[in-house]
C-alpha cells in the first residue's frame, strides 16, 4: 500500500539522477474519453520523415506540433513550425502547467494508431529545452508500455503503464542521465494520443 503522508506528492519512479512523477487519472475518464475523441478529429495529424543512420525513414506514428508561431521546434534532422493553440490543447494546458509549475510553450503530439506505431529510444535534451527541462506528458486512449533506462550502462530498465487520462512529469537531471522510448507491442489495436508539453527556451 502506498504512504498517505503526502498524498499529492506523487513518488519518483527513478532510482536517481533526476525525477519521473506518475499521476494514473489526472484526468477523470468521462473528461479523458472526451478529449481522446476531439484530439484524434480536430489536430493537423501527420506523418513525417525523420533522418536515422544518414537515412530517410517515416516515423511510426503521426505527429503535430502547437504552440509559439515564432519559435520552431525540431528533433531528428526536421523542423517543425507549430500551429496556433486549440481550445482542447489550451484547456488541457493550463490543467498541466498548474502541476507541474511551469509555464511551456509548445506541446508535440503523438497518435499511436495501434500497437505497430511506436517511438524508439532518446532523450529530450534539444538545446532549445535549456539545462534540466520539464516535461510533462499526457495520455489518452490505449494503455502502453512506456521504458526508460539509464543512458549510461542501459540498466536497469524501468517499465511505467502509461493508462488513458494519466499525467508523467519528468524533471530534474532526468534527461541528461535517462533515455526513454514507447515499443511496439502486437497486443494492442487501439489508439494512443500522446501529448508531450515542452518549454523552449
Ligand atoms: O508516447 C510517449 O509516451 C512518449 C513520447 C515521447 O517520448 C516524446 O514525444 O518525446
Ligand atoms: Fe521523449
Amino acid at each position: 500500500m502506498q504512504s498517505s503522508l503526502f498524498p499529492t506528492q506523487s513518488n519518483n519512479l527513478l532510482p536517481f539522477q533526476g525525477e519521473m512523477l506518475f499521476f494514473p487519472e489526472f484526468f477523470p475518464k468521462p473528461k479523458a474519453d472526451q478529449y481522446l475523441s476531439q484530439l484524434i478529429d480536430s489536430l493537423e495529424w501527420r506523418q513525417e520523415p525523420i533522418w536515422m543512420f544518414g537515412k530517410q525513414v517515416m516515423q511510426p506514428r503521426m505527429t503535430a506540433l502547437y504552440g509559439d508561431p515564432k519559435m520552431p521546434y525540431g528533433y531528428s534532422g526536421i523542423r517543425m513550425t507549430p500551429l496556433s493553440w486549440t481550445s482542447e490543447l489550451r484547456e488541457i494546458l493550463e490543467e498541466v502547467q498548474g502541476k507541474a509549475e511551469t509555464v511551456f510553450t509548445h506541446v508535440l503530439c503523438n497518435y499511436y494508431r495501434d500497437g505497430k506505431d511506436s517511438m524508439g529510444w532518446h532523450r529530450d535534451n534539444e538545446k532549445v529545452l535549456g539545462e534540466n527541462p520539464t516535461i510533462a506528458s499526457v495520455t489518452f486512449g490505449a494503455e502502453r508500455i512506456f521504458q526508460t533506462r539509464p543512458y549510461a550502462g542501459k540498466k536497469p530498465k524501468i517499465d511505467i503503464q502509461l493508462t488513458h487520462g494519466s499525467l508523467l512529469l519528468m524533471r530534474g537531471e532526468s534527461q541528461q542521465f535517462w533515455e526513454h522510448q514507447l515499443p511496439k507491442t502486437k497486443s494492442c489495436l487501439q489508439g494512443r494520443i500522446n501529448l508531450t508539453f515542452r518549454r523552449l527556451v
